[in-house]
């Protein structure tokens, strides 16, 4: 015992004389580096051994939730690597982005033991409160690593040689890191060599078998550097759409991405020649057509070409499974087998487009993907700007007749005393100030297609009575009419508000909400989404089809600040803040200090609760796609919340001396009318600019 203390108290002795000698040195060692992390940044003490913190079955099951298209591949290559360790004497863990063991493989007749050494599932291994260790430094550091006897700093684990190597989602983000630990092993480091390898090989199996699940309805390049192993082992992945732009890569791909034409991959994520303009035709010295016609046909054509630096690499194409084909093939085996569902097994990639890897997102689009051809009543729920009117629009698209009218009516841009009007339409001569040949309504122009109605908790409770009975009997009478018109179309309404406690209150009926949920989609705020970089990057390419640029790319300084901020205003606001620093940059290569200063602040504002027909917050509205149907009829001015906002007046100058001073341009590139051009010119003092 004596023993045990006196060796405890000098590895305390050695860590705190390392770190005061040494500091953060950056020239020091990964672990000597951790070590200075633990005393300096944590205030742990090397001399208090803690005791393994495992977290209770409730996080447990939210840290699994959040990670289950991950677990759902990563169960096996667990499972299949503890199988080669085990009897080696080592467990294996798998543990997410935040430290927390999510799955675990272990000698179930050491539980008490492994429990009480941190090696088990809920075994939270962040190095704020383990100290230096294979999982918490691996996290830090986003490379494999082995943490043997005593680099660990706490002296509870130095008699552990723990193993890890990070697992990364397709766009470089850190999603997992793959670990595998042992009580006991030969003192000489050495040993541990094969381990780093074999966790290594595994964690590249795993990040690959993820890649291939979440983009199996995309077409895929495999390519690597021997003809034979391209097909088992091509360790390069790219998925791809179907003009050949790169969607995303794996880590190898990256690399390669990387050390090709100054294409930067900072913070992982994949730029310029890449996911914006970018091609893997750039990348492999080879056009798009070429490669269809080469490799386009079977997965079995395995073609050899050249990077663009001359490497020569095998590479073949894997294209999505087409619902034909394997009707085809099943017809063979079992006629009723046959029979396709056009909707589960058809690729619909204008919904898969919409998220990366977030699991909530991916959780909406599985549901909106089974229900965009059945004819369902749909309410979308989301925060203002989170992509609740492009969903609709999306599930339109995918449905079974996409080129049908979708009538998009945001009830609360329209005022309440003309809603009924433009709603249902009225007759010639039905009021004062209508039409003389009358109007059709929106619902009656929705006939056979979608009638999208956003903002739907702010329609009034008169017009919601005339709503039900619409949505009850499928009848539309115009305002004067005798006769009612039938029309069929799904409804799809989004709101931002809580029905539930508007229904308690009143201002909302109870009979409406059950008659449009006929299933609920949400759309989860831009801040709590997984795969921000996804968006950002998408939000990008959106920009540059808006100013007709063929490149832009983000600095990583410019990318650290976008998936930093909060986005109160969610993707409205970034594609605004984007749309800003396509404006202020020089050049293709966006920095920080391109964007709105809101965002280098790196405000924490309040999510938008508020109901605005407008964005908020920090950047104008001036990008949102075509105006909606009802606005554009009432002529509304979807962009007057932006008054306030503070870097209008800024982007304003930049266009206007990027146009010469041309007014219609400006007004088409902001994508506001002319009028409203002179009246900002005004407001922010420009008019009297020359800029020609
Ligand atoms: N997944 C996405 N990827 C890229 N851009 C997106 C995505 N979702 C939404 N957008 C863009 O964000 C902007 C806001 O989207 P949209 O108008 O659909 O949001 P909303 O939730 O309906 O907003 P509001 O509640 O204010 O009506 C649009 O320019 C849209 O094209």
């Amino acid at each position: 015992m004596k023993a045990q203390t006196r060796s405890l108290q000098q590895h305390a002795d050695r860590v705190i004389q390392h770190v005061m000698s040494a500091g953060a040195d950056p020239s020091s060692s990964v672990v000597h580096q951790s070590w200075a992390r633990c005393v300096n940044d944590y205030g742990l003490d090397p001399g208090r051994p803690r005791p393994a913190r495992i977290v209770t079955s409730d996080v447990l099951r939210v840290h699994q939730d959040a990670a289950d298209e991950l677990l759902n591949v990563a169960r096996a290559g667990v499972t299949q690597l503890y199988q080669e360790v085990a009897g080696l004497g080592y467990v294996v863990l798998l543990s997410d982005a935040q430290g927390v063991t999510v799955a675990f493989q272990g000698d179930s007749s050491r539980y008490a033991q492994l429990h009480q050494a941190g090696l088990y599932l809920g075994a939270d291994w962040r190095e704020a409160h383990a100290g230096t260790c294979a999982v918490g430094t691996c996290l830090h550091e986003q490379r494999a690593l082995t943490c043997h006897h005593h680099d660990h700093f706490d002296g509870s684990h130095i008699h552990l040689t723990c193993t890890a190597a990070p697992i990364f989602d397709p766009f470089g983000q850190l999603m997992a890191v793959l670990d595998i630990s042992a009580l006991g092993a030969p003192s000489d480091r050495r040993s541990q060599n094969f381990a780093l390898h074999l966790t290594q090989l595994y964690a590249r199996l795993i990040e690959n078998a993820y890649f291939w699940r979440r983009y199996q309805h995309h077409i895929i390049v495999q390519a690597g550097e021997s003809r034979e192993l391209v097909q088992v082992a091509g360790q390069y992945l790219w998925a791809l759409d179907s003009e050949g732009r790169i969607l995303a890569a794996n880590t190898s791909a990256r690399a390669l991405c990387q050390r090709m034409g100054g294409v930067a991959v900072a913070g992982g994520y994949i730029e310029e020649n890449t996911a914006n303009e970018g091609s893997l035709a750039r990348l492999l010295d080879c056009s798009w057509s070429e490669m269809l016609r080469l490799m386009g046909h079977s997965p079995l054509d395995i073609r050899a070409l050249s990077t663009v630096d001359g490497q020569l690499l095998f590479a073949r194409m894997i294209m999505p499974p087409s619902p034909r084909s394997q009707a085809e093939v099943l017809a063979k085996v079992s006629p009723e087998a046959a029979e396709p569902d056009p909707v589960r097994e058809a690729p619909l990639p204008l919904l898969d487009s919409l998220a990366g890897d977030d699991p909530a997102m991916r959780r909406t689009l599985t549901l909106a993907r089974r229900l965009c051809r059945r004819p369902v009543n749909l309410l979308i729920l989301g925060e203002t700007g989170t992509g609740k009117e492009l969903l609709a629009r999306r599930i339109h698209q995918s449905g079974a007749v996409p080129e049908a009218p979708f009538v998009a009516v945001n009830c609360a841009a329209i005022p309440e005393t003309l809603i009924e009007s433009e709603l249902f339409g009225y007759e010639a001569g039905a009021f004062t100030g209508a039409r003389s040949k009358g109007a059709v309504g929106l619902i009656q122009q929705a006939d056979g297609g979608t009638l999208f109605l956003d903002e739907i908790g702010d329609m009034p409770l008169s017009l919601q009575t005339r709503l039900l009975r619409f949505l009850a009997e499928g009848e539309v009478t115009p305002l004067g009419a005798r006769r009612p018109h039938y029309v069929k179309c799904r409804v799809i309404a989004a709101t931002h508000c809580d029905l539930e406690s508007a229904i308690r209150e009143g201002r909302f009926r109870a009979d409406l909400y059950y008659r449009l949920n006929g299933a609920e989609l949400l759309l989860p705020p831009l801040r709590q989404r997984s795969d921000k970089a996804y968006v950002i990057q998408s939000a990008l390419h959106q920009v540059c089809e808006m100013r007709g640029r063929t490149s832009l790319h983000l600095r990583a300084d410019a990318m650290s600040v976008l998936l930093a901020y909060e986005w109160p205003g969610n993707i409205r606001q970034l594609i605004h803040a984007l749309a800003f620093a396509e404006a202020m940059v020089e050049g293709d290569e966006v920095t920080a200090s391109d964007l709105p200063e809101a965002c280098r602040l790196g405000g924490h504002a309040a999510p938008a609760k508020v109901s605005s027909a407008a964005g908020v917050l920090g950047v104008p509205h001036l990008l949102d796609g075509p105006p909606i149907l009802a606005d554009r009829r009432l002529g509304a001015d979807r962009s007057s919340c932006s008054e306030r906002l503070p870097d209008e007046g800024e982007l304003l100058k930049q266009t206007m001396a990027r146009c010469g001073g041309n007014i219609s341009q400006v007004a088409r590139q902001l994508q506001i009318s002319r009028p409203t051009v002179y009246r900002r010119l005004k407001k922010y003092g420009l008019g009297h600019l020359h800029f020609a």
